[in-house]
């Protein structure tokens, strides 16, 4: 063979095995769950969905709990979940669905776990939400990433129904909070993928 021929041969071989590579690897996905009733927490979830995708190379799904698939749970290489503040609690329907989440051999351990929250006012329970949720993530091996502000530091929270912030949008400041939550997340998801 030519030296000539050699060289398109040679091409022709790397690029098929880069294009076999390129199509092999799936992009790790993030998964963004919550539970919503009047639509708040869906806002933010939202956010969260913006800052993850900002980042290449991650695919993410954005679904309300009901409809979570619990493969896509198993699958997911991080999960980010929100809940609106009940009685100073988090959501049952929250609760009631990490309580379905396999346990036995501790598939979930190791995966990236972060939170956000609505509530309606200040310090009448969203923190606690938080900590609640990040708790039970805990005892499944999560390993938990904040915010990338210090004000996001325990997950992004939004006031939905108090002095300035009580009204139909979710104000600007909190949104902010929940995007750059998903880019640190997917961020992260990247950089453990390499
Ligand atoms: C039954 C009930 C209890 C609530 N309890 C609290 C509470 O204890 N603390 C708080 O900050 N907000 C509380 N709220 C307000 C919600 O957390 C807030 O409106 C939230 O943004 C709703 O989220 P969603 O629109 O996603 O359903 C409560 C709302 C309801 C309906």
């Amino acid at each position: 063979m030519k030296y000539s021929k050699l060289k398109v041969f040679v091409f022709f071989i790397v690029l098929l095995t880069s294009i076999e590579l390129s199509f092999g690897q799936s992009s790790p996905t993030i998964l963004i769950a919550y539970y919503s009733e009047s639509g708040k927490t869906q806002s933010m979830a939202e956010a969260v969905a913006k800052g993850v995708d900002e980042i290449e190379k991650v695919d993410f799904i954005l679904k309300p709990i009901s409809e979570v698939k619990i493969d896509e749970v198993l699958n997911a290489s991080a999960i980010i979940l929100g809940s609106p503040v009940y009685n100073g609690n988090v959501a049952p329907e929250i609760q009631e669905f990490i309580n379905s989440w396999p346990f036995e051999g501790r598939p979930l351990k190791d995966k990236i776990g972060a939170v956000f929250v609505t509530g309606g006012g200040f310090s009448i329970g969203e923190e606690a939400v938080m900590m609640s949720m990040i708790r039970s993530m805990m005892i499944h091996g999560l390993i938990i990433v904040g915010g990338d502000s210090v004000e996001s530091a325990f997950g992004a929270s939004a006031i939905t129904g108090e002095g300035d912030f009580d009204g139909g949008e979710i104000q600007d400041i909190f949104l902010k909070k929940a995007v750059g939550l998903g880019r640190r997340i997917s961020a992260t998801v990247v950089d453990r993928s390499k």
